[in-house]
């Protein structure tokens, strides 16, 4: 689940961008930014970079992550990395899997065939139109 998880968080990362002051002359790569620079970090268009995660990268193919996943350890950046990353990173992964562990056991969805596939970014990404979803019990409960 965890390969699953760390997929879904790519291709539609919750946080789709974030941002960030600078506060010295940063350089990166062949560019130098100036000091007092907002520089926006876009999260969601990194996440599907065929550089970076190869020319599958608009596909959900969880095994990607099977070891590693992009081309650098900073390519899933769903969390944001270094000293201000998400405080609640762990605490979100190990939640969503016992939930969905909880749901899956009891539960079969299947998408409800008038969901719109929609994602749009309201602060978080949310799917636009919600998401109606067909459940039935397991073992036909
Ligand atoms: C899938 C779930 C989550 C995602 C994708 C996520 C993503 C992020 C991202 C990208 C940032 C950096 C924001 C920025 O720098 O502008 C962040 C920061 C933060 N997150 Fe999360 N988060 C998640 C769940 C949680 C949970 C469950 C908690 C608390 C229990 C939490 C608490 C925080 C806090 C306190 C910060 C600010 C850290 C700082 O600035 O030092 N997050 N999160």
């Amino acid at each position: 689940m965890n390969l699953f998880l760390l997929e879904t968080l790519r291709l539609y990362s919750p946080v789709p961008l974030i941002r960030r002051w600078t506060r010295t002359p940063v350089q990166l790569g062949d560019i130098t930014v100036p000091e007092d620079t907002l520089v926006t970090i876009p999260i969601a268009t990194i996440h599907r970079d065929r550089e970076v995660w190869g020319d599958d990268a608009g596909e959900f193919r969880p095994e990607r992550f099977d070891g590693g996943g992009g081309k650098s350890l900073s390519a899933l950046l769903a969390f944001s990395m270094g000293p201000r990353a998400c405080i609640g990173q762990n605490f979100a992964m190990v939640e969503t899997k016992a939930t969905v562990a909880a749901i899956l056991q009891r539960f079969r969805l299947a998408l409800s065939p008038d969901y719109v596939h929609a994602p749009t970014d309201v602060i978080t990404l949310r799917p636009k139109y919600g998401m109606p979803m067909i459940v039935s019990g397991v073992d036909g409960l």
